[in-house]
């Protein structure tokens, strides 16, 4: 199915060949060797800083953290076992130290500190994100790495948790990697190395800028803002026809997620409907057509939005705010205290398994 040469594979993606690097080119010995000179200083620990520097950490490198001093990041690096002084440092502090700079501060804080970051970056040192947008759209974060530095991307495709409970369990994310700028010739290896340094199994090969537009369009699509959308409207067609709120949520949401969608991730859709009854596809394969060009509009003007910038003004703006986390956490309590997912509350403690 694959030729291998030096640690690349070609593979076919439905009829497309691409690239695809492995951490089975990797041994642990060889990364370790790759990194021995280098302090990798992941500043911002949220999702992805805790997965990544863990990961690394696990891996055996020399990992250090960079953070606000005494904000709710720095109590969370404390918990995981950074040592403030040793291996947790404020932001600018730890891009002093650091050879290889990992931006895992969020986008918004990315392009707010930028200013203070970017004289720090100096030559010699690796510039490194996991997203292409404080690049990719710089006319709007005013992020432009200096000339004289490696500037790459990896990008693990899903949630910082994941990356640190599958690579615990000897599997590993994938991710995207590219190369925004290269001064040394060691970009692209450098960020393969770190590709699997921070957890990952597989490497797909891309640019920050096709990086950031799938991301953005993903998460607000099918990923989160689809799904949440999706699942809402069909709980409340039902509601509204008498249905009760189990009935409801056990064949909206509780019957995805638990049989389902599963058999997807297995084997793919056609596995799934197989694995239904004659009735159900028959009747699946009759409405997919119809919700497939119900959303295509949708998802149009989702790229667009993306594409032009809308969606990361919108960003920018909301998440640069200082009181940023507790503004997301009002509108998230919102979809909590949806009557979907209090119903789904009662549902998911009668499981089998439910403490
Ligand atoms: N979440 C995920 O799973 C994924 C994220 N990414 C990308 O990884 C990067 C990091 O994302 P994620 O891990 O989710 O982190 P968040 O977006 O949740 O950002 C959290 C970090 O940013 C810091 N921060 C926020 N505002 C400021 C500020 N004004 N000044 C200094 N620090 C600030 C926080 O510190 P404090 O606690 O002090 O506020 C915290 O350490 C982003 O580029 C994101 O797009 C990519 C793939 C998946
Ligand atoms: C987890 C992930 O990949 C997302 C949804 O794109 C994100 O958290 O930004
Ligand atoms: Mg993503
Ligand atoms: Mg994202």
């Amino acid at each position: 199915m694959y030729q291998l040469s030096r640690g690349l594979k070609t593979l076919d993606f439905a009829g497309t060949k691409e690239t695809v690097y492995e951490r089975g080119d990797w041994p642990l010995p060889k990364l370790q060797d790759y990194f021995k000179n280098d302090t990798l200083a992941l500043i911002g620990y949220g999702s992805q800083g805790h997965g990544q520097g863990l990961n690394a950490r696990d891996n055996g490198l020399n990992v250090i953290v960079g953070v606000r001093k005494d904000g709710e990041s720095w109590k969370q690096a404390m918990e995981d076992g950074w040592v403030p002084g040793e291996t947790l440092f404020p932001i600018e502090e730890a891009i002093k130290k650091g050879t290889i700079i990992m931006n895992l501060l969020s986008d918004a804080a990315q392009s707010q500190t930028w200013p203070q970051i970017a004289p720090l970056i100096t030559k010699g040192k690796t510039l490194y994100f996991s997203h292409g947008f404080s690049i990719v759209y710089k006319d709007l974060t005013h992020v432009i790495p200096p000339a004289d530095v490696d500037v790459i991307l990896v990008a693990p495709k899903g949630s910082g948790r994941t990356v640190r409970t599958l690579f615990k369990e000897g599997r590993g994310i994938n991710s995207s990697i590219a190369v925004f700028q290269d001064v040394t010739g060691q970009a692209k290896e450098k960020a393969i190395a770190l590709g699997i340094a921070v957890g990952s199994g597989y490497l797909y090969e891309t640019t920050f800028e096709k990086e950031v537009y799938s991301d953005l369009y993903g998460e607000r699509g099918v990923l989160m803002g689809g799904i949440q959308g999706m699942f809402l409207a069909q709980y409340k067609v039902l509601r509204a026809n008498g249905h009760s709120p189990s009935e409801a949520f056990n064949e909206t949401v509780e019957e995805a997620t638990q049989s389902l969608f599963p058999l997807i991730g297995e084997k793919g859709m056609d596995y799934m409907y197989n694995a239904c009854s004659t009735t159900a596809r028959r009747g699946a394969l009759d409405w997919a057509p119809i919700f497939e060009a119900a959303n295509r509009p949708v998802f149009e003007k989702l790229y667009e939005s993306v594409k032009n910038g809308t969606e990361t003004k919108k960003s920018l703006e909301f998440n640069g705010r200082s009181t940023y986390r507790t503004d997301l956490a009002k509108e998230l309590k919102e979809i909590d205290e949806q009557e979907i997912w209090r119903a789904g509350k009662t549902v998911r403690s009668l499981r089998p398994d439910a403490k």
